[in-house]
């Protein structure tokens, strides 16, 4: 993916200009940065869902959106009710042909049947959910839920995953287990992550790249030459300090918390109204 003295605008306002990027096949990149500076809209960006206002963008060789068979896409979390019946497996296999619904497949035979069936519990098995995935997906937990919708956008072996806030809410063993899952997937299955998080923290050890984006542009680089105490402080435009542990780890630390209610301020998206206040 790459973007070239790319903008993007929302609501007749410029999120960002002058975007320079590249994510190289297999890496494994986060997008931060404070709320608001326009992370969502980045993904947006590279679904198709959101014309750039200037520059050039390229996913996998074509326009953004050309090729999405080849990205899945984690929306920014939405959790079940428990009262939710539809199991694991079935939420997994959406990813399949969930875009099929209600509309008979002529010459599904069996064996594409079972073809999908062996994918359902290849997947499953992938992202460690075999234990539940029978189960009414809202009796299963948060990170369990998580789990399972990763599956569901890797059913169709995507070249990209882009994953926006996945471990937002997350409890810190969930956090650090889907970070692991991530990891896994992006080194060992050879699929790009890039993945929008609030707290680096969880995810600094696996990530090969990272992308800040804040003060109306974008700064890239590895994470030892993008997280500094001076590069995350001037960003945040707050005091942020980067340690590193006797483990050689780094550990960011006074990072801006997100606030507890994030998904409401994504509710009135493109309705105009019930964000702002919360940025
Ligand atoms: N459809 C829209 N119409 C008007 N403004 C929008 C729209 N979508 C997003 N915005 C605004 O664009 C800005 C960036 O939104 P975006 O969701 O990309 O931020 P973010 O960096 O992902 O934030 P957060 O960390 O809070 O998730 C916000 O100020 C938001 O209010």
């Amino acid at each position: 993916m790459s973007l070239r003295g790319a903008a993007v605008r929302v609501g007749g306002r410029t999120l960002w200009s002058g975007v320079d990027l590249t994510v190289a096949t297999g890496e494994f990149t986060a997008v931060l940065g404070p709320n608001g500076v326009g992370k969502s809209t980045l993904v947006k960006v590279l679904l198709g869902l959101l014309p750039a206002a200037a520059g050039e963008v390229r996913v996998l060789g074509g326009a953004p959106g050309a090729h999405n068979g080849a990205v899945g896409y984690l929306p920014q979390r939405r959790s079940f009710d428990a009262c939710v019946r539809i199991r694991g497996v079935d939420v997994v296999r959406l990813g399949l042909d969930g875009d099929q619904w209600g509309i008979p497949v002529p010459g599904l035979g069996r064996a594409k049947r079972r073809a999908a069936r062996e994918r359902v519990a290849e997947v499953v098995e992938l992202v460690g959910a075999s234990g539940y995935a029978h189960r009414p997906i809202g009796q299963c937990s948060g990170g369990e839920q998580q789990r399972l919708l990763i599956a569901q956008a890797l059913i169709r072996r995507p070249q990209i995953l882009l994953l926006d806030e996945p471990l937002d809410s997350l409890d810190l063993p969930n956090q650090s287990a889907i970070a692991a899952l991530l990891g896994r997937i992006c080194h060992q299955e050879g699929v790009s992550v890039v993945m929008v998080a609030h707290d680096v923290n969880p995810i600094l050890h696996h990530l090969d790249r990272v992308v800040y984006i804040a003060e109306g542009g974008a700064l890239a680089g590895t994470p030892a030459e993008v997280i500094t105490s001076e590069t995350l402080t001037r960003l945040y435009r707050t005091p942020v300090e980067v340690l590193r542990t006797s483990g050689g780890r780094l550990v960011v630390v006074g990072q801006p918390e997100a606030p507890a209610l994030h998904s409401d301020r994504h509710a009135g998206h493109g309705t105009g109204g019930g964000h702002a206040a919360g940025l």
